[in-house]
């Protein structure tokens, strides 16, 4: 067993995973330094949701390791592997998934209940991210009466307000149009390195991918190259690309 390098919160080696007999990763190894935001692009069907599933505990792989902190995350019982999902990790879905009964706030504030914050605590957090992504006229409304994208900022808004160590955003802003599309991925990034979150990221989209410290990038369910982008505050025009196929 190869020891997860101390940079790295999060950690994959030969990743391998099927769904009913049809390969989706093969032997995909992975490193995700703490605070970093990492784009997973690639093609569709390349393998880029199984991966993040992988990663954040919901599939076990059939094949290969997961280290999230130094921890064995694919030997992990299902409740312990539960309780990290819900403690340590964000999740957002392509599609607005939301509680019907609930209004926006409290959809929100759902994840820092389920932790134990007391309401009034969880509430305000959930107020401070819904008008930071510019839902907060909508706060008190259940999903139904709320736009797809509206919808989609309350998902945004509740995966921040858990500040999870590692947020992973399946395609975050596929529902939106294109102008809210770069505000609410603004949003989040900012967020996220304001508040030292690592942030894997699923897309197809480059103006997604610009965001990213990095990309990795799948065909086929195997990994194809790494591309090293340079913050803004960075050297103008330093780049680095490196194959690992
Ligand atoms: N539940 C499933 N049952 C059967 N095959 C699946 C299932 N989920 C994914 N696959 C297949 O596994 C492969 C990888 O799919 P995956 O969703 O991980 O790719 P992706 O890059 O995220 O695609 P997309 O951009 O369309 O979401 C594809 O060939 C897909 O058809």
């Amino acid at each position: 067993m190869v020891a997860q390098p101390d940079s790295d919160v999060l950690w994959a080696r030969a990743l391998t995973h099927a769904h009913n007999g049809s390969p989706a990763l093969r032997g995909v190894s992975i490193g995700v330094r703490e605070g970093e935001i990492l784009a997973v692009s690639g093609p569709r069907g390349s393998g880029k949701t199984t991966l993040l599933r992988c990663l954040s505990g919901q599939f076990r792989p059939q094949e290969g390791e997961v280290w999230f902190n130094s921890t064995p995350v694919h030997t992990m019982a299902p409740l312990i592997r539960e309780r990290l999902r819900r403690d340590r990790f964000g999740w957002i879905d392509p599609e607005p998934v939301l509680v019907p009964e609930l209004t926006a706030w409290e959809n929100a504030a759902l994840p820092l209940m389920l932790r134990g914050a007391g309401r009034r605590a969880a509430k305000k957090a959930a107020l401070e991210w819904l008008e930071r992504l510019d839902i907060g006229a909508g706060a008190r409304k259940r999903p139904h009466a709320l736009l797809h994208s509206e919808r989609q900022r309350v998902v945004v808004a509740r995966a921040l307000a858990g500040t999870p160590t590692v947020l992973f955003a399946d395609e975050p802003t596929a529902p939106l149009h294109r102008a809210e599309r770069a505000h609410v991925l603004r949003t989040l990034a900012t967020a996220a390195r304001s508040h030292g979150i690592t942030v894997v990221l699923a897309t197809h989209d480059a103006d997604t991918a610009e965001l990213a410290d990095r990309t990795v990038t799948l065909l086929d369910g195997r990994q194809v190259n790494t591309i090293h982008l340079p913050h803004a505050s960075e050297a103008e025009g330093r780049t680095a690309c490196s194959l690992s196929v």
